[in-house]
């Protein structure tokens, strides 16, 4: 029986202060303790030089007959882009977002209801790498894998549970079959076909496959500049696919740039590669750092759909993509086994399962 993402983190408990979440309404000067400094995170101020300040990550249109070369293209030079035309209705995107919105309106003591527990995976809480910080991130969030009915119930009141449901559920549906579109199409660009990764086949019912919905809320702040809403990380997916609202606040970084703003795009999503996509690609995916910024007169919400193989699967580095006289750049690695490196030694993960290879 392959371990669910459920049972991930049950011998890796990671104390995590919800229960000291602020009412964020409440505050009108930023605390100490939320007011980040460049010996919090070495790379807070890595802002874009001026001649760079335009760039930004591309917008594909995914019925552009060219599409997979631009995809492998931002993979490699961004590890993140953004699509139009993608498929899923607005509706769908206006229905989560809604419920986003409406579950973190909750007061406090309701949200905590569904706190998530030390060793669980779901339910309600501070980022889950908050840990690694001394500061605290102006932000709190919402993790679902599986049926979310549980941990609404604790929520809201049974009228509303059905249609709440049944929107993660068509959510994760669509989410599922546009993040397998596009990693065939990012692969299709390196000459990778299904012959090379049989486990992933793309006609396959998507079995081989699991993933996490992590609803994101970056309330208003008095004092954005100082504060942190999610701190640079980069996620240790295949894909992430992120529906944002209509506030900016992510921000991606390029070590040749800084940190570059994505501005929402109403109806695209933004896509970004993951450790274990890097690892598959032999490295030539880059996974991408990012982190979200707040606002001073607009709250943010976003969602984000983690994407990876279920736990069974050993993700290594596709042979046609190691020179035929080197070696893989990685040792071969579950989701589990990266998600438990991971909630130990975060960001230092991926070079932890790096082989040594001489020069
Ligand atoms: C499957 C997962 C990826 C994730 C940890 C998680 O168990 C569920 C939440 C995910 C998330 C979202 C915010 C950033 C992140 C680093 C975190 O702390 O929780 C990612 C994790 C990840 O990608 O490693
Ligand atoms: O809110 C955002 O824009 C980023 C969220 C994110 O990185 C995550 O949930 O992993
Ligand atoms: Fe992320």
């Amino acid at each position: 029986m392959p371990t669910m993402l459920t049972d991930v983190f049950r011998g890796h408990p990671i104390h995590l202060p919800h229960s000291h979440q602020p009412d964020f309404t409440s505050l009108s000067e930023l605390p100490d303790s939320y007011s980040w400094t460049p010996k919090d995170d070495p790379l807070l101020d890595a802002a874009p030089s001026p001649p760079a300040a335009n760039e930004n990550i591309p917008l594909i249109d995914l019925n552009h007959t060219d599409a997979a070369n631009q995809i492998g293209s931002a993979c490699r030079t961004w590890g993140a882009f953004q699509i139009a035309n993608h498929g899923v209705p607005l509706e769908l995107l206006q229905g989560i977002e809604f419920l986003t919105g409406s579950l973190f309106q909750l007061p406090v003591q309701r949200k905590l209801k569904a706190a998530r527990a030390e060793t669980g995976f779901s339910g309600y809480g501070v980022a889950r790498i908050s840990s690694f910080f001394n500061k605290q991130m102006w932000s709190e969030g919402f993790t679902i894998t599986g049926s979310p009915l549980n941990d609404f119930r604790k929520l809201w009141p049974q009228h509303h549970l059905n249609n709440y449901c049944d929107i993660v559920e068509e959510y994760e549906e669509q989410m599922q079959k546009l993040a397998s579109k596009l990693m065939w199409l990012s692969l299709t660009s390196l000459g990778v076909s299904e012959e090379d990764i049989k486990w992933a086949s793309a006609n396959s019912d998507l079995n081989w496959a699991q993933s996490a919905l992590q609803l994101n809320h970056y309330p208003v702040c008095p004092e954005p500049d100082r504060a942190m809403g999610l701190a640079a990380h980069t996620d240790s997916t295949l894909l992430t696919i992120l529906h944002q609202n209509n506030t900016a606040g992510l921000q991606v970084f390029r070590d040749d740039i800084g940190w570059v703003t994505v501005p929402p795009v109403q109806g695209s999503l933004v896509v970004n590669v993951g450790d274990l996509f890097h690892i598959l690609s032999n490295g030539l995916f880059k996974s991408v750092l990012h982190r979200a910024r707040v606002n001073q007169t607009r709250s943010r919400l976003s969602v984000a759909f983690l994407w990876g193989p279920q736990s069974d699967i050993k993700i290594s580095p596709v042979p046609k993509l190691v020179s035929p006289v080197g070696s893989p750049l990685y040792r071969s690695v579950t989701w589990t086994e990266y998600l438990k490196t991971k909630a130990t030694h975060f960001n230092k993960a991926l070079s932890m399962i790096k082989n040594d290879i001489d020069e």
